[in-house]
């Protein structure tokens, strides 16, 4: 028959560490108290006839948080066999609490002293024997982290199941107390099992109501124990509950005196190091120069370097593995007499003023030199492939005559055209560039990194599904599907994930060493004015890696209005996913000038936390959040070193997400996006769009879509078909923002960190900053993906309140949105005053009003 083992304790004393170590799960572990939120069962590696369960951990049995009911009715209604209560050893006192409670259950009781490493590091000595003669069970010393002492738990375990041994003494109480306990025992007789009297009795003698409910007795037994509970209440002057809890605490006391020798005096190094992380004045100037680095590491280092590589061999071209050096000497080559091209085209017909990119005219000339004479088609090739030809042909020629005029024009005006290039020490020097020039600089060829002279070439993922498919002769369409949809899409996606190693590497550091919590203590200080509970952080805290994690650890705030709140704000601090769009208007806002412009990235992830905040203090004031703010109880972990295995594994849990995602929820919505965008009617019926023609995406579903639903954006400065079904497939997944910008301005293949589509998404929104700004305030805050909407479905359990938060988030993100264009383009000269702009003046004021309004007084207080 199987046995089955619970591990029970405080939280952060290492339930979690234990369950992976015993049966090889890889359950989320993380340094601050309240990690795990629901029982988790697992078979023991070593024998598979023994289940562990992994408990919440909690600080006492009495039934106020849901952890804490959780726990409590798994442990009474004869769920395990045995409970392993895990103490850590560096804290006896506040987990001894619980143990005392534990050990009047009636079950098999062994006690794992885990964190015995941290405790030898201190210096402290603990009696074990001493200890487990007063406790009345078995102790084993452990080290859930380095492995230590874990099959010797378990056999303890086995053993104290398999005979029944329930705790023998119990830690005893004052005289007249227990005196009262055994009457209530009396009076209980066989009611209750023999071995849970103490625990009924001491129940009982709280009257805890819950436990007066389920045991139903008769009217006569509750009044004999009401009677002996008065006498005592009487003979303390003191309530039974606060009379049973200082009990406990004497005889914790007393136990401690006995079996624990401190040599250690003054500060230990934790608390050393939380004099300066957790000062009043320099905590949060810490925490935020700790997040600016760790953000900036991710997206600039991370983003810029490794992300090229991946994309380059996902969905683009594919890389070339030797032979570098040449190859990008010749490509600096070919970029300097490209520029100068460039230069010389713009000097004779002008430049674009506002994007300072080419003029349309410069643009049409740069095209027609870019382009390439077609290929014949083959002797048997059909009458379409011929006409197709012929029509290539006739544009390639257009081309060329265009070229000539050109030539013509430069050479009879004698045009020399100056550029400004930069030397190796950064001198601005003016080069001349004449007609000769300009034709010589043409004639230097791209370079081919996988044409074979400069090296091994290693063809991309992309190149190579395409070359295959072309090579097959697959249909058109599906080559388009393929290769613009779901490589493209997917591809964005799994080329973004090298940033979010970095990023998920350090936080995890930061996570497990024990610093996060220190930061949960800072900002419950700042949120407190607010009338928010700093346990809301630790939600936020995960939001950054992903939503749906973020959104299930809310349920470890007790109270339902704080853990509402907070639901409906914690995915407004920026995932993962939406690092691509703050990379992406990083570039269209600084054109890629990370060295100047570092900050903007990290600037984001606190816009959301002060989005958060503002939400916090004007929610709190409406009707529907009043209230106190419960007290925030969290005790400081020790510090650490983590192990590597445990950051990769944090790490590789949240990337885990990303990757499933990409295979799923992503992919499926390429292909949709996809159809939406090459179906549509161009007038000549409904079908498949001929991409060939320019414009064509014109006339798809999707631009049918987006104009529907254009108007709702004009304020925010983005009324046109494209920016609003980038918004709208944001919904389904934010990594889709950056695919569909792609997909629209035809620029996929380069990814969010290439300027080519920086442009390409700068036009896409009339070339307006200001308009840049606001589209990415209100696809950072606005409703987050399918999957974190599912997620706030299930945890708000209630269909009115998934409904007010997806509306709250949307409103807010959209007059934030408006704010920004409007008074950011007030300033920037990019707009000017509009029927828009008194919106956002009276958003604004509201807003203010709201936010600075002393805190309106409710009936309930009124009327006391
Ligand atoms: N030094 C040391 N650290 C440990 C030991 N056991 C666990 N830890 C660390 O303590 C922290 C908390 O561990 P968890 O296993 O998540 O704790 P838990 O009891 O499951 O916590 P909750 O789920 O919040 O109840 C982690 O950072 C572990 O790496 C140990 O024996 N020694
Ligand atoms: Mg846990």
């Amino acid at each position: 028959m199987g046995i089955c083992i619970a591990l029970a304790g405080n939280p952060n004393c290492g339930k979690t560490t234990m369950f992976n170590d015993l049966t090889g799960a890889n359950q989320y572990v993380g340094n601050w108290p309240g990690v795990t939120v629901e029982k988790k069962e697992g078979k023991y590696t070593r024998d598979k006839d023994v289940t562990i369960t992994d408990l919440p951990g909690i600080y006492s049995l009495s039934p106020y948080s849901p952890e804490e009911i959780v726990a409590r009715d798994y442990l009474l209604e004869g769920g395990p066999d045995a409970v392993i209560n895990l103490i850590d050893a560096t804290n006896l006192e506040r987990n001894l609490y619980l143990t005392s409670q534990i050990l009047n259950l009636g079950v098999p009781v062994v006690i794992a002293l885990n964190m015995m490493d941290l405790v030898e590091k201190n210096g402290d000595k603990i009696d074990v024997a001493g200890l487990s003669k007063e406790l009345g069970c078995p102790i084993v010393p452990t080290s859930a982290l380095k492995g230590r002492g874990m099959e010797d738990v378990v056999k303890a375990a086995i053993d104290a199941a398999k005979g029944n041994k329930v705790p023998a003494t119990q830690m005893k109480f004052d005289a007249a107390v227990e005196e009262a306990l055994t009457k209530i025992e009396g009076v209980l007789g066989n009611k209750v099992p023999a071995a849970a009297a103490r625990w009924y009795a001491i129940k009982l003698f709280e009257a805890e109501d819950k436990t007066i409910t389920d045991l139903k007795l008769p009217k006569a037994d509750l009044d004999a124990i009401a009677a002996i509970r008065e006498s005592i209440e009487d003979k303390f002057d003191d309530d039974a509950e606060s009379i049973v809890t200082a009990e406990r605490y004497n005889a914790i006391s007393h136990v401690i005196d006995k079996t624990v020798k401190r040599t250690r005096t003054g500060l230990t190094t934790s608390q050393k190091i939380d004099r300066v992380v957790t000062n009043r004045w320099l905590g949060l100037p810490i925490f935020i120069v700790i997040m600016f680095f760790v953000y900036w590491l991710a997206v600039s280092v991370g983003g810029g370097v490794v992300t090229d590589w991946a994309n380059d061999g996902i969905s683009g071209d594919g890389w070339l593995y030797t032979g570098g050096a040449a190859y990008e000497e010749a490509t600096a080559e070919y970029e300097d007499a490209h520029s100068q091209v460039v230069a010389y085209v713009e000097n004779i017909l002008g430049v674009d003023e506002e994007s300072e990119l080419p003029s349309d005219e410069s643009q049409e000339v740069l095209d027609a030199l870019a382009a390439e004479e077609p290929e014949a088609p083959e002797d048997d090739a059909d009458a379409d492939a011929v006409a197709d030809y012929e029509d290539a042909m006739a544009e390639y020629e257009d081309a060329q005559a265009l070229v000539a005029d050109f030539d013509e024009q430069a050479e009879s005006t004698h045009a020399v055209a100056t550029m400004e290039v930069e030397d190796e020490d950064g001198n601005v020097e003016e080069q001349q560039i004449t007609f000769a020039d300009y034709q010589k600089a043409l004639e230097v060829e791209e370079p081919d990194p996988s044409d074979g002279t400069w090296g091994l070439w290693i063809p991309g993922l992309g190149a190579i599904i395409g070359n295959a498919m072309e090579a097959a002769d697959v249909a058109p369409w599906l080559q388009s599907l393929v290769n613009d949809g779901i490589v493209a899409g997917v591809g964005a996606v799994i080329g973004f994930i090298p940033q979010m190693v970095i990023l998920f590497l350090l936080l995890g550091i930061l996570e497990l060493c024990g610093y996060m919590s220190r930061v949960a203590f800072i900002m419950d200080r700042i949120f407190r004015k607010f009338g928010l509970s700093g346990k809301s952080f630790i939600p936020m805290l995960i939001a950054s890696g992903c939503g749906v994690p973020a959104v299930m650890s809310t349920k470890t705030i007790e109270n339902e209005m704080d853990r509402r709140m907070t639901i409906m704000t914690t995915t407004m601090i920026p995932c993962g996913a939406k690092m691509p769009i703050i990379a992406l208007v990083f570039g269209a806002l600084a054109s890629g000038d990370s060295s100047a412009t570092w900050y903007v990235a990290p600037l984001f992830y606190f816009l959301g936390v002060i989005a958060i905040i503002i939400s916090g203090i004007m929610l709190k004031k409406t009707k529907l959040f009043a209230g106190e703010t419960t007290p925030f109880v969290m005790e400081l972990p020790e510090y650490h070193m983590p192990t590597v295995k445990s950051i990769l594994l944090s790490m590789w849990e949240r990337v885990k997400g990303y990757i499933i995602k990409a295979g799923t929820i992503i992919f499926l919505s390429t292909i949709v996006i996809w159809f939406l965008m090459n179906f549509g009617d161009a007038g000549s019926g409904f079908g498949l769009l001929d991409a060939d023609e320019p414009d064509y995406m014109d006339y798809s579903l999707m631009a049918g879509l987006g104009n529907l639903l254009a108007w709702i954006f004009a304020p925010l400065g983005f009324d046109n078909w494209q920016a609003t079904a980038t918004a709208v497939t944001g919904l389904v997944a934010k990594e889709n923002v950056v695919a569909t910008v792609g997909i629209i301005t035809q620029l996929a293949d380069y990814g969010e960190a290439d300027p080519q589509l920086w442009f390409g998404f700068l036009q896409m929104l009339g070339a307006s900053k200001a308009a840049v700004v606001a589209f990415c305030a209100f696809n950072l805050l606005c409703a987050p993906c399918f999957a974190a909407m599912g997620t706030i479905r299930q945890q708000q359990n209630n269909a009115k309140w998934f409904w007010i938060t997806i509306g709250y988030m949307c409103g807010f993100a959209w007059c934030v949105g408006t704010m920004l264009y409007q008074f950011v383009g007030l300033a920037t000269g990019e707009v000017s005053f509009n029927v828009f702009t008194v919106v956002a003046i009276v958003i604004a004021a509201a807003m203010l009003f709201q936010l600075f309004r002393p805190m309106p007084k409710r009936k309930e207080e009124q009327s006391k």
